[in-house]
């Protein structure tokens, strides 16, 4: 399969009802690593992951991939902030994208059993999802979107509202996940994460690609004032 990158964003925008939520963005990622997309609450963050995922109609400008755009929509997925869960089991719920895509049930469910025990929930299997804890409806949403084996994987702020716990055990899924070749495109507000886990920053301003800089150089040397002032904590608008 030819790869889905790189990622192009051409002058793409999304605008509603006459106001501009993120754009005109021009923008080209390569294949590896983990992309972390920060920025202050209404920077435009989710608009730009449901932009560049297909989710979110773009108003202007153009988005293209290394392959055509089928093969990218179906190698890729989204975890998003409040995981939408079936009233079934975990089981049953990390099965889902398979069983959508035709695979037998006792198959999916196999496979199902296996991401969820890499994940953590092993001993969960069995229980009507809707019964999780908040930290492990996430790793269910991470293991129902890892399922069938993305090549890129969009995360929008995956551990919002989780303690220091299940930050730490989320991390190290997704770093597995990008160690095993999927690639991470993530937003958050935890600055310590974005530290830890990117490998190049996005920082988004007023809908706008403010800087764009590989992690070390955007934490030591912010190139731009409101860089600088957003990572000391300021009120930046
Ligand atoms: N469907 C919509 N219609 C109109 N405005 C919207 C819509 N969705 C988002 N917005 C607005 O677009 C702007 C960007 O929103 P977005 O959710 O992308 O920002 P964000 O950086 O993810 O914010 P946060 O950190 O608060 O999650 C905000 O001003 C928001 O209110």
């Amino acid at each position: 399969m030819r790869s889905l990158f790189p990622l192009t964003l051409t002058g793409a925008t999304i605008r509603r009802k006459g106001k501009r939520l993120v754009g005109p963005i021009d923008l080209t990622l390569q294949d590896q690593g983990i992309t972390i997309v920060i920025g202050p609450n209404g920077a435009g963050k989710t608009s730009l992951l449901r932009m560049m995922h297909g989710i979110a109609r773009l108003s202007d400008g153009a988005i293209n991939w290394g392959c055509d755009l089928d093969t990218a929509h179906a190698a890729q997925s989204f975890v998003f902030q409040q995981p939408i869960l079936l009233r079934r089991s975990v089981r049953d719920n990390i099965a889902y994208p398979l069983r959508l895509r035709g695979i037998a049930k006792a198959m999916a469910r196999a496979q199902a059993d296996t991401a969820g025990t890499r994940v953590g929930l092993g001993p969960m299997l069995d229980r009507p999802a809707t019964f999780l804890s908040g930290g492990e409806r996430q790793k269910l949403a991470i293991a129902r979107a890892l399922i069938t084996k993305p090549a890129l994987l969009f995360l929008d702020e995956p551990c919002a509202s989780l303690d220091g716990r299940a930050t730490r055990e989320i991390e190290e899924i997704l770093r597995q996940a990008a160690t095993s070749g999927t690639r991470l495109i993530m937003s958050t507000h935890d600055m310590g994460q974005a530290r830890r886990l990117a490998d190049d920053v996005l920082f988004l301003l007023k809908g706008h690609i403010h800087e764009h800089a590989p992690t070390p150089l955007f934490f030591d040397q912010p190139q731009t004032a409101e860089a600088a002032a957003f990572l000391n904590g300021d009120i930046v608008e």
